[in-house]
This record gives structure tokens, sequence and C-alpha cells, in this order.
């Protein structure tokens, strides 16, 4: 899972300016600049100086508003702050090391794993982050029982599926595991293209037997689109000894693909055996339930309190790709930040109608709700609660009335949503219809909150 925060809304802007600037110019002003986050929608950065800030304020405010609002800011801003020194300090390159930590180097390398052992992995693609569905549990229970007896399981494990599927994520989740339970244990992820380049250089190089003793002395080995060796005549060859090395020695290969091998054309046979010879299992797209809990996972990961029916809108709007499914909760997250609005459906279809064909939000009960909640300033529950005082008992009304009015419910479902018969509904909505006009509180109240859930004027954005 691809972890999104107000870090990533600056790599955002980061890659933008990177496209619009020189080289020399992005690594002299924007390299040493520190993101202080959004606040209040103005992106917040600090600068070593008066004079960067000033720099920045003539040279490159306008670059940085146009980022934010390729990013969906309706009005972007964008602040400077000068860095205290010691601040200032933490950004510079030439950090000293920090301390050591006391212990011994023999300690130390008997605490910790050596320091390689997973430098080629993601440390976010680990099964605790990955939400197993309908999908992809074959997958996963694969995964893990390889996981748990590499090399003896299913060897090798082949996992295929379309792109962005999470594929790569399972494989790292199995060397991280094992890089856990046996620190010893050599990993190695590579994917085609790095292994044919690796190729290539060390038969130019002439160092081939550096080549093999990286690739045959290792416990685990992760190639990922293997695909890409259809055609190269040479690294299947070289491909083929390093996986009889490997499985000889009884040491755990896992491969991915976006197809099964009988699929992949101009595949030497003897490897198209090979890749079959363990276990072939594949990921499919997740279904709706399953990208709602993708999207959840990410939104706690990162403390963002986002609503239900939000995910859920971002969820049935992407539905083939989770690196896109990821990407849309990013721009929902970012749109929201960088133009100060709460979350809501509104704003999410808003954020997404650049990327997305839009989508019309239709008005559930619970929006209802929760606007009239928010508007009378009190909790949910409270209005749906027994309590028959005044200040409850007319936005109650004012809620079904809305309900009414906004939704194609009836009135013993907006009864029931209420824990009350129909006939309550159709008073309370008499009730409302005759006060229109004449109690100016509540006429008020009605055409704000139906304003409201119709569109985004009242939440500070233009429709
Ligand atoms: N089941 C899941 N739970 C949580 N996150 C997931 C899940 N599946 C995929 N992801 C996330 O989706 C993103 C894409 O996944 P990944 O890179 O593993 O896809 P892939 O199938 O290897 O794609 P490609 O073929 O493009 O390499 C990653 O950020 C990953 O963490």
């Amino acid at each position: 899972m691809r972890v999104i925060s107000q870090g990533e809304i600056w790599a955002d802007v980061l890659g933008y300016v990177r496209r619009n600037i020189s080289e020399v110019e992005y690594h002299t002003w924007f390299a040493p600049v520190k993101n202080l986050g959004v606040q209040e929608g103005s992106l917040v950065l600090g600068v070593r100086n008066s004079f960067a800030q000033e720099w920045f304020r003539k040279h490159y405010l306008e670059l940085l508003e146009d980022a934010l609002r390729s990013l969906g800011a309706e009005h972007p801003q964008v602040s400077f702050q000068v860095l205290p020194a010691q601040q200032e300090a933490m950004l510079l390159p030439s950090d000293p090391p920090p301390p050591p930590s006391g212990r011994s180097q023999t300690e130390r390398s008997q605490a910790a794993p050596p320091a390689d052992n997973r430098k080629s992995l993601n440390p976010k693609y680990t099964f605790e982050n990955f939400v197993v569905g309908p999908n992809n549990n074959l997958a996963h229970a694969a995964a893990l029982a390889v996981a748990e007896s590499p090399g003896k399981a299913y060897n090798p494990l082949f996992i295929y599926g379309d792109v962005g599927l999470g594929k790569t994520h399972l494989m790292h989740a199995v060397g991280h595991y094992m890089a856990e339970r046996f620190p010893e244990k050599r990993i190695e992820y590579v994917s085609t293209e790095s292994f044919t380049n690796d190729l290539i250089n060390a038969i130019r190089d002439d160092k081939m037997t550096q080549f093999r003793n990286r690739y045959r002395s290792v416990d685990l080995l992760l190639v990922d689109d293997i695909q890409f060796l259809a055609g190269k005549e040479r690294t299947q060859e070289e491909f083929f000894h390093t996986f009889n090395a490997l499985y000889e020695n009884h040491k755990q290969i896992i491969l991915s693909s976006d197809r099964p091998p009988k699929d992949i054309q101009t595949l030497e046979s003897r490897l198209r055996s090979r890749f079959e010879w363990g276990l072939i299992t594949d990921i499919q797209s997740p279904e709706f339930e399953t990208r709602v809990a993708i999207l959840k996972m990410n939104a706690e990961h990162n403390r963002i309190d986002i609503p239900q029916e939000v995910l859920e809108l971002i969820a049935r709007q992407v539905t083939a790709n989770i690196r896109e499914l990821e990407g849309a909760l990013m721009r929902v997250v970012a749109f929201a930040s960088l133009n100060n609005v709460p979350f809501s459906r509104a704003v999410a279809a808003k954020a997404l109608s650049n990327v997305f064909a839009p989508q019309e939000v239709k008005v559930e009960m619970i929006d209802v709700l929760r606007q009239v909640a928010s508007h009378y300033n009190m909790p949910p529950d409270v209005i749906r609660g027994s309590g028959r005082v005044r200040e409850v008992v007319v936005p109650r009304q004012v809620a079904q009335y809305l309900i009414r009015e906004l939704t194609d419910h009836s009135l013993p479902e907006i009864g029931q949503f209420f824990g009350r018969d129909h006939s309550t509904v159709m008073h309370a909505i008499s009730k409302v219809t005759e006060m229109l006009g004449k109690d100016v509180e509540l006429t008020t109240a009605v055409n704000i909150l139906r304003r409201k859930m119709q569109g985004l004027e009242d939440e500070g954005l233009d429709t």
C-alpha cells in the first residue's frame, strides 16, 4: 500500500516544478526547501533566509501556484517562512551522521539484520499492509505459505495479473517476512529489466563471475515482470542457469508477470516448463468492498479522517487498478486540504472530475442527516434519537423534509432510518411545509441546507 501524506502533495508540486525549470535552478532553489505542510489551504514552505524568501516570491510564486492548481486548488495559496538557523542546518546535505548507539559493532550486528538484507524492498509492501479480498486471496495464501517455508512450499511461485494489482507488493511482503525471521538470509528483488541490464553490463565489463555470484547465492530471488524475458535469448539463457542453480539448492524463487507462462510468446520452452513447476496463481481486479478496505487502510495509516461515504465514492470511481485508486484518494486529500474544505462526497466528485468521467452525486439519507447536524451543531445521533425538546425536534423535521425532497426514499424508509413510523415523517413534512415562508430561521436553514446538498457553493468552491 502506498502511503499518502502532505509530503506527497509536496512531492507532486516538486515534480511539476522540476518539469518546468532547469535542473540547475531546481537544485539551487528547490532542493533545500522544507515542506511545512498545508495550513488552512495554504502550502507553507520553509526557506533558508529572507533573501530566498524574496526570490521565491518574485520568481517562483506563479509556478508554485500553477502546480497547486494542477492538483485541484481553486485559489492556490503559497506562503514562505524563514527557517530558524537550527532547522535550516537540518536541511543541509552535510548533516553529521547520527551519534553511535553506544553498543559495540558485534552487538549491533547480532541484534539487527544485515543492513542490505531488505535494501531492495519497499518498506510499505508488507503482509500487514496488504488487504485480502476474493480477488487476491489465493495469491496471498500462496505467498504466505512460501514465506513460511521458503524453498519447500511452492517453487517457483508464479504470480500474474494486470498492472497495479499488487504483484510487487506481495513479492516484497514475502521478502520482509523472511528477512524478519531469518535475518541472515540473502534476499534479492530485481525487475527483469534490471536483470537484463546487469547482464549486459557484466558482459561488457567482463564481470560475469560477479554477476553469477550475485544472483546464484541468494536465498530468495524475486523477479518482477518476467514477461519481458520474451525475445531476449541471451538473458533467457542466463536466467535459465540462475534458476537451475537456485532451484537445485532449494532456494525460493518468486516470479511476477502480466500473463501466465503459457501466454508469454517467444519464451524458451525449457524456461516455460520450469515456470510451471511450482504454483501459478493470479490476482484479479478488486471488487468494491476490497477497494473500500484498501482506501480505508490507506487513510488510517495517514491518520486522515475521511467519511466512509467519501471512500465509497472514490471506490466506485476507480475500479481496475489499485495504484490509480490510491492516486484518486491522494487527489481528494490534496484537493480538500488545498481548498481548505471538509471531505464530502461533493468535494471528492469535484476533485476527481478532471481525471475521471464526472459522476453524478446521488444524495443519501446519511448525507442529509450529517449536514443538518452540522448546521444545528449537534451530533447526528441526537437528531435521530428520541429527544422531544424543540431544539431537537425542529432539526429532525427539517432532516426528514429534506430527505423526502432530495432522495428517492419512501416515507416508510425514512421512518425506519429515524426509528419512527411513516405517519410521523408525514407529520414532520407537513409541519415544515407549513412553516416555510413564515418562520425565517427555519426557511433560511432549509434553503442553505438544500443548496449545500445540491452543490458546492457553500463549501467555498465554485461549482
Ligand atoms: N491488496 C492490497 N492491499 C493494499 N494495497 C495494495 C493491494 N494491492 C495493491 N496495493 C497497492 O497498489 C499499488 C500497486 O501495487 P503493485 O505495484 O504491487 O502492483 P503490480 O501488480 O506489481 O503492478 P505492475 O504490474 O505495474 O508492476 C501499490 O501501492 C500497492 O501497495
